[in-house]
């Protein structure tokens, strides 16, 4: 659609001269410097110049089959786009990754069916083949001459690798693996791009040699005729069905009938069989295979911060814009971003963007540490990386939805409209709390990693510094509250210590009554969860401080207040979420919480006349945010009205089902 010119809706241009900092500062913090925000911008202008955005009719009122073909039109003009143009107008060599994520979306207001190509098809290839297969894969994949996905998840099986089904036997006359599904639920199920798009895909399956199973391991396979896109024979592939979101993205089944690929298309970078059939395991972490989801779960955190800011500065400025009710007899309804409780749906969504995002950057660059420190052959820092990235995956895909649902409620029934692209971010984000391994299951890996590094550190071993505080726990040291920003944390690390401490006690308890440890660590999961999600919270709280404190060391005095206003919101908000827990593992006493309370509810009043700013400062063009109730310029009703007439159910001014039915009803003749 073309965005129509309006003039700003008057509360909004008044709500921008109440801004008391520079927005500039802040959208260059979170880009990363100045330049890189110079740089994004370059890239985002060749995008929106370059027509690819427009839609004939709003993706929305477009069937299924016409939203992936639309879809995939763009994913390929947009790869075009990338290849030759951006690189050339802009003179960027090296593209940032978040700036053509966040121009990816002006073009999808769903998914492109090319997402899993880049996002785990070529992690994939770079992470898993030796150098010689890279060689041979690489350059394709980045050109476009090959377009592929990653197939582990099966009909039957999804969260529990281990129980996959479909195989790969290793024929060593030929020198090829055999891919075979065995059963119903050995197809393949869910793969993005898989059901028309992709012509290979990364195939996940238990490997068979000299009559011995291996377990996973990770194959890449070619499935449909690069010229016609006929599936080869022994493959059956399809589309499995609408969805609640991912409509364009053609998420697909797969069965083999004993389909040969040569031997050389297992990705051989850690474990190998050798052209007799010999299998060499990997030599530092039985793990390695699963690398590509750890950095999918890194990048799925930033995905939660994005989507957030796109929801909350929809929410935020529609807020600014709507009038209902009145706070006093006869006088003017005010704008309803003025109600407390308005502020309170919305105000820790901008302060949940911020902590994600920079949370998220931190733990881009753990994993970028962790894999540099794997390519000199230590594998000693992947347990703490792989428990860091699982929870912070799990909550921070959770509460981003959460949050998001939220500012759906903050927008009332124009919120509903698909039009204000609510629905769509939430649906989105929805899934990303379930794919890339359940919220549950995720806790419960990093519920391991604190089980063990309390042992380890009640056996007086040194732990990692994200669980230090274990032993400052066990060293009996007590937690005295302070309402300060260490102090809190300091709190919520005591609760996590605690909590774990129990479920210790819980295991330990269990089994002296007799129970063998698997059902001791089960009947004590329910807690195992919450621990987890505890020691979640007290990272993403340390974190988002330290990042403030280290981001804003030389920003203006405004940008640091603002910014600590927020850090200080998000603080409170969580003490006030877990009262509870606080009361129970820390020394907080009900005056504390008075405090914080009162304290929480000042600060909705002191960010108030900052609120437009800080959500212009997430810096999404109106192209991005794809949504009646967010533009910048705040003409909503204008918007709304627009999308209404431009609906193709009022093309025609009588529907022909009149005619044919409702008429013949009216009439007695149906
Ligand atoms: C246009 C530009 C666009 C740019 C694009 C960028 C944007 C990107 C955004 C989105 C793109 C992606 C879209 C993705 C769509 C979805 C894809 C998918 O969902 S793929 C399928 C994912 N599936 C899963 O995640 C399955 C979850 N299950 C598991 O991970 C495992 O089964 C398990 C639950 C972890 C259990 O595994 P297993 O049984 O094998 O192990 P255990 O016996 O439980 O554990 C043994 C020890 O191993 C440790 N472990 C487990 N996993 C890991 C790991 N990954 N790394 C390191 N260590 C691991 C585990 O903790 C145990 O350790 P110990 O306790 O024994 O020490
Ligand atoms: C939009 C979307 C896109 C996807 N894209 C891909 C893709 O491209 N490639 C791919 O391979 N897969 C893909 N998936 C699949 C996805 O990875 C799985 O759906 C996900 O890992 C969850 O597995 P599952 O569906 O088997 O759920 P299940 O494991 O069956 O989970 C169902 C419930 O059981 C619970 N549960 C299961 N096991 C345990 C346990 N041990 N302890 C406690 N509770 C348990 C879970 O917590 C959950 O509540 C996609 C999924 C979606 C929704």
């Amino acid at each position: 659609m073309v965005l129509k010119k309006y003039n700003i809706n008057p509360d909004l241009a008044l709500e921008r001269q109440k801004c008391t900092f520079d927005i500039e500062e802040i959208i260059n913090i979170f880009d990363g410097g100045k330049e890189k925000t110079s740089q994004r911008r370059k890239i985002e202008d060749v995008v929106l110049k370059s027509g690819l955005c427009h839609d004939d009719v709003p993706e929305e009122c477009m069937s299924l089959k016409e939203r992936y073909e639309n879809a995939v039109r763009k994913s390929c003009f947009f790869s075009k786009l990338m290849k030759t143009e951006l690189q050339e107008i802009t003179g960027i060599e090296d593209f940032e990754t978040p700036a053509i994520r966040r121009i990816a979306d002006a073009l999808f207001k769903d998914i492109s069916p090319f997402l899993l190509h880049l996002g785990m098809f070529v992690p994939t290839i770079i992470g898993q083949c030796t150098s010689e297969q890279l060689m041979i894969w690489l350059p394709k994949a980045l050109d476009l001459q090959i377009i592929g996905g990653y197939a582990q998840t099966e009909l039957g099986h999804g969260t529990f690798i281990r129980g996959l089904e479909t195989t790969a036997t290793y024929d060593a006359d030929t020198e090829e693996f055999v891919l075979h599904t065995p059963t119903l639920t050995a197809h393949k199920w869910w793969a993005g791009g898989l059901g028309k798009t992709i012509n290979h895909c990364i195939v996940v399956a238990q490997l068979y040699t000299k009559g011995v199973c291996y377990g996973t391991h990770l194959f890449m396979v070619q499935i449909r005729d690069l010229d016609t896109h006929m599936p080869l024979p022994g493959i059956k592939v399809g589309e499995i069905g609408p969805r609640m979101g991912f409509s364009s993205a053609d998420n697909g089944f797969l069965g083999f009938n004993n389909f040969r690929i040569p031997r050389n298309n297992m990705l051989m970078k850690h474990a190998q069989v050798q052209k007799d059939g010999t299998y060499v395991k990997p030599a530092r972490h039985g793990k390695l295979t699963y690398q590509t989801m750890v950095f999918v779960r890194v990048t799925l955190v930033n995905e939660a911060a994005f989507n957030l800011s796109k929801a909350v500065t929809i929410a935020v400025r529609y807020s600014a814009v709507r009038r209902q009710s009145e706070m006093r007899p006869n006088e003017p309804e005010p704008q309803i971003l003025d109600y407390p409780t308005q502020q309170h749906k919305l105000f820790i969504g901008i302060a949940t963007a911020h902590a994600f995002q920079l949370t998220a950057n931190w733990l881009w660059n753990t994993f970028k540490s962790v894999l540099s420190d794997m390519k000199k052959g230590d594998v000693g820092t992947l347990p703490e990386l792989h428990a860091l990235s699982s929870c912070l995956k799990a909550v921070c895909t959770s509460d981003a939805a959460l949050l998001i649902e939220q500012c759906r409620y903050a927008c009332g029934g124009h919120g509903y409209m698909l039009s204000s692209n609510l629905p769509y971010i939430y649906s989105f984000v929805a899934a990303t709390r379930t794919y890339e391994g359940d919220y549950t299951i995720l806790l419960l890996q990093t519920a391991r990693f604190l089980v063990k590094a309390w042992e380890q550190a009640e056996a007086g071993k040194t732990v990692t510094p994200t669980v230090s505080y274990i032993s400052r726990s066990l060293k009996g040291e007590k937690n005295s509250w302070r309402s300060t920003d260490e102090g809190i944390i300091k709190s919520f690390q005591a609760v996590a210590a605690g909590k774990i401490a129990l479920c210790v006690k819980s295991i330990r308890d269990r089994m002296k009554s007799g129970l063998d440890y698997e059902d001791a660590w089960l009947l004590t999961t329910v807690q195992l969860v919450d621990a987890a999600e505890a020691h979640c919270r007290s990272v993403i709280l340390e974190t988002y401080c330290n990042e403030v404190r280290r981001l804003t060391k030389s920003s203006s005095d405004n940008v640091k207040i603002v910014m600590h206003q927020l850090v200080t919101l998000y603080l409170s908000y969580w003490t006030l979420q877990r009262t509870g827990d606080l009361l129970r593992y820390s020394s907080i006493s009900e005056k504390d919480i008075d405090f914080m309370q009162r304290q929480y509810e000042e600060l909705l009043q002191h960010i108030r006349p900052n609120a437009v700013a800080l959500v212009d400062a997430f810096d999404l063009r109106d192209e991005i945010l794809h949504s009646s109730l967010g533009a910048y310029d705040g003409r909503v009703y204008e918007r709304l009205m627009e999308q209404a007439e431009n609906n193709p159910m009022n093309a025609e001014p009588v529907n022909q089902s009149f005619h044919k039915y409702i008429k013949p009803l009216l009439q007695g003749k149906l």
